[in-house]
């Protein structure tokens, strides 16, 4: 059934469709939409009929102004429809417009024969279409009319053209034009096709290149995939490559472990992008302690255990790397199993991945560098190999540190040891300096510095025409001092003695110690000798007080002697020479004294220095004799003795008395000689006297303080004894008390050597030393020889008397015999029988007399009168 549809006209259209009904007969659905729309847009009303047999039923209903019919339809065709309409009584003359399509010129033909009034032929133009339809409805019968002459009027778009051609011209014309239209239609359906080939083509050329390049766009995303991973990759890489060469950069600088540490793993975190970066060092216990760390989530680490030895924290990547003494990869933290203990702190702070390396020192294991990533996969094969790299540079830095450590520690020591030897040598150098100027033991300069300021003064003395005093000093028997107490107390007396002399003297004077007891003080400003005497007599006074040593009170008296500049010298060696001189003649007039210089003494001195000559040249040709004086035994008279007693046959001044050059012998050491010569001569003349038949007697010999030191003398003594024969026992040794007193022990030791050689023993001038009774009792002598000043006045002066006697008493009862010289009295002799004395010698018996003297003596001389008559 048609349905219909009304579109609302404009007013100017209205007017020209007004009330026209236009019946659309049509199977395609689209068609008759299309054209329903044109229509109705211009106003029309328009019916729709979907089959010819239908709409032609209708007909009645509907009353059409205009039908527009397709020609080719299933059942009735739009031919059929036409013709049965013009036979239709009341639509004969209804207005019929046929759809062709322009395929076919014979649908011209049959349009025409079914009465059609006009073909429209498909694809149409809405223009010529509305045109078509608005003068079919107004029975126009098309653009031409017929005329009544025949001829047709044709109003072709406004031009009206007369036309006389005969309707077979004209429809030859029409189906030449049709067949053209047809002709051109079908090269046009042919483009058509050709184009829907094309188009066909075209599409699926389009849906095969859709499909190529959904698989490029495919390939394409995978290619970015690939190369944004490798991108990615080379990204790690190069972080990786900055990481090394920071850390090689950090390997030249960096000197300590600490800052090693540290840096390398800002460096990590920095440049290489991780998580963080830390360093671990094994302690004793095998337990991971974290020495330095690295921006990032260090919280990660706090109170984290890492253990060699223990489950399971001994399995995790750090353990492990250190275990195989290289590195260890975790590319999946939170799920592998050894890495159970830390997944939940992983999870907190977003830890995926991590790469531990083992870090060595010198080819030793020390620690690891631990790295952590916040991707899985993270550490592929090239970025392993870069760590590794990373791993073997701070081993080789630590390598470095370790050897530069041993290095720096032997630089370090050598540069102690070289600075503490500059430094001692610098002491020592000071030291030296000092020395060479100064006197260690009271700190006052010494010879070299005395000397020298001397010079100086002298030279401003003899500039300004003033006069300079030089006094010696020397400490009247310091030496028996430093022997009964020690050095110590002699050195600490002398310091004493050195501050007293410096708080003597006014600032410009010089004081300064020779060595051993002796001071020099130079006064440079004094008027006259008067001034220098002044000065001295403070100086006596200073050093005459009592001194206090280590619990002992001391006193000790100076002996002085002065040169004065210019009288005495002009040199200082001369001035020095002149006051030492005038200190020996102070000393020898009797201690704590003072003398000036005199051209007297200096004559002594040459004749001193003269007889050292004469001295030598005597050894040389043997001048020396012996003299020998009996000791005779009181209870018996008898000789049982004699001492042997030098003299000096001098070719010019004769017999010389051993007083008088002894002591220059002892000074100059010839006494060494002199008293081997004077022990010999001694042991041959008791041989030749022995020989000789006389009864055997002792000889004593003298030994001096320096003699009796020398190593050899036991050697020396040992020949004499085999060379002469004599019996050891016949052989007396005396020694003064002060030589044994000198140093008593050695002392001790000698004379106990000798006594094993069975030499008899005798301690010389008793009395006049400073014997210890503690001592004495120690020394393995025979005999005590009572000084002959004690027996000088021994039966005037009870002091002495009882001093003999005394020393008698002290002698026997320490075993020992006593020897009294000097006698020269029968009332000394008597006394001395009275105390019980053993042995006497004086020349109350004989003067000591020259060898050939004696054996007359002995063989001639009565027992004196004392003796007989006890
Ligand atoms: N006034 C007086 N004098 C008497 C009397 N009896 C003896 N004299 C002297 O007293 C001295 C005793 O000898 P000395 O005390 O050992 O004292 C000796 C001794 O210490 C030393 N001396 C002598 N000969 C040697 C020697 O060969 N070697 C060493 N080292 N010293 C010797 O020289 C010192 C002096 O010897 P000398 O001049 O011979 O003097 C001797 C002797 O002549 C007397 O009754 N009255």
């Amino acid at each position: 059934m048609a349905t219909a549809s009304v579109q609302a006209p404009n007013q100017e259209r209205q007017r020209t469709v007004q009330g026209h009904t236009i019946l659309l007969v049509d199977d395609s659905p689209t068609q008759v939409k299309r054209l329903q729309h044109l229509l109705s847009a211009e106003g029309y009303r328009v019916l729709v009929s979907r089959d010819a047999g239908e709409a032609l039923a209708g007909m009645d209903v509907t009353q059409p102004d205009l039908v527009i019919s397709d020609v080719v339809m299933p059942g009735m065709d739009g031919f059929e429809l036409c013709r049965r309409i013009r036979d239709l009584k009341e639509a004969s003359q209804l207005p019929v417009i046929l759809l062709t399509h322009l395929n076919d010129p014979t649908h011209v033909l049959r349009s025409l024969e079914a009465g059609a009034n006009y073909f429209i032929s498909k694809p149409y133009h809405n223009g010529i279409l509305l045109s078509r339809v608005a003068a079919a409805l107004r029975r126009e019968g098309g653009c031409c009319v017929a005329a009544q002459d025949g001829t047709v009027s044709c109003n072709y778009y406004g031009n009206r053209y007369a036309i006389a051609a005969s309707k077979s011209q004209i429809i030859d014309l029409l189906l030449a034009t049709y067949e053209l239209a047809v002709e051109k239609n079908q090269e046009i359906s042919k483009t058509q096709d050709a184009l829907r080939r094309l188009n066909e083509e075209l599409e699926t050329r389009v849906a095969k290149r859709t499909a190529e390049l959904r698989n490029t766009i495919s390939e394409l995303r995978q290619e970015i995939a690939d190369r944004e991973s490798a991108e990615e990759c080379v990204r790690r890489l190069n972080r990786l490559h900055s990481v090394l060469s920071e850390t090689s950069k950090a390997v030249v600088h960096i000197k300590d472990r600490k800052s090693l540490f540290h840096d390398f793993c800002r460096i990590a975190v920095d440049h290489g992008c991780f998580k963080l970066a830390w360093v671990g060092l094994l302690d004793k216990a095998g337990t991971m302690v974290q020495v330095a760390a690295a921006r990032g989530s260090t919280a990660y680490l706090n109170g984290i255990t890492i253990t060699l030895d223990q489950e399971p924290t001994g399995s995790g990547p750090t353990a492990s790397a250190i275990k195989n003494g290289s590195f260890y990869i975790c590319n999946d933290f939170l799920n592998a199993a050894n890495t159970a203990p830390w997944h939940e702190r992983g999870r907190e702070y977003g830890i995926r991945a991590s790469a531990s390396i083992a870090l060595q020192q010198e080819g030793r294991v020390i620690g690891a560098l631990t790295l952590y990533a916040d991707k899985k996969n993270y550490f592929d094969r090239p970025q392993v190999e870069l760590l590794r790299q990373m791993g073997a540079d701070i081993s080789f830095a630590l390598g470095n540190m370790e050897r530069d450590d041993r290095r720096l520690a032997v630089e370090r020591a050598l540069l102690q040891e070289t600075s503490r030897r500059l430094q001692e040598r610098e002491q020592h150098a000071q030291k030296i300096e000092y020395l060479a100027h100064y006197d260690p033991v009271t700190k006052l300069p010494n010879r070299f510095s005395l000397m020298a300021r001397l010079a100086h003064s002298l030279e401003l003395a003899k500039r300004c025409s003033n006069r300079l005093a030089l006094i010696f000093i020397d400490l009247d028997r310091f030496k028996n001092i430093n022997d009964s107490l020690g050095h110590h107390v002699g050195d600490q007396l002398l310091f004493q003695v050195a501050g007293r002399l410096l708080e003597s003297i006014r600032s410009a004077d010089i004081v300064a110690r020779l060595g051993g007891d002796e001071f020099v003080v130079g006064l440079p400003l004094i008027r006259s000798n008067v001034s220098a005497a002044h000065a001295i007599g403070k100086i006596q006074h200073a050093l005459c007080q009592s001194y206090y040593v280590e619990g002992h009170e001391l006193s000790v008296t100076p002996s002085i002697g002065i040169s004065i500049f210019p009288d005495d010298g002009e040199t200082v060696q001369e001035l020095m020479k002149n006051a030492d001189l005038a200190m020996y003649h102070a000393k020898a007039g009797g201690r704590n004294n003072f003398q000036f210089f005199t051209q007297e003494m200096n004559q002594t001195v040459q004749e001193r220095l003269v007889l050292e000559g004469d001295l030598r040249v005597a050894i040389e040709r043997g001048e020396f004799l012996l003299h020998y004086q009996p000791q005779v035994e009181m209870s018996t008279g008898r000789v049982v003795g004699v001492e042997a007693l030098l003299r000096w046959q001098h070719p010019v001044h004769g017999l010389v008395a051993p007083d008088r050059f002894i002591p220059v012998a002892e000074e100059t050491g010839m006494i060494v000689a002199i008293g081997e010569l004077a022990l010999k001569a001694a042991c041959r003349q008791l041989a030749s006297w022995l020989a000789e038949g006389l009864p055997p007697i002792r000889v004593s010999v003298n030994l001096s303080a320096r003699q009796f030191r020398q190593d050899n003398l036991p050697a020396v003594l040992l020949d004499i004894l085999r060379e002469t024969g004599i019996g050891s026992h016949l052989l007396e040794l005396e020694i003064t008390e002060s030589s044994a007193m000198d140093n008593p022990a050695e002392a001790i030791l000698h004379l106990q050597g000798f006594r094993e050689m069975g030499v008899e023993l005798a301690i010389d001038d008793f009395g006049t030393g400073y014997s210890s009774l503690s001592y004495l009792k120690l020394f393995p002598v025979h005999r005590l020889k009572i000084d002959r000043s004690f027996v000088k006045d021994i039966d005037t002066d009870t002091d002495d008397a009882e001093i003999a006697a005394a020393t008698i008493a002290l002698a026997h009862t320490l075993g020992k015999e006593v020897v009294a010289e000097g006698v020269e009295t029968e009332a000394q002799c008597r006394f001395l029988q009275g105390q019980r004395c053993d042995i006497v010698q004086g020349y109350y018996f004989s003067r000591p007399l020259p060898p050939e003297e004696l054996v007359p003596y002995l063989r001639n001389t009565p027992v004196p009168s004392p003796l007989t008559r006890a």
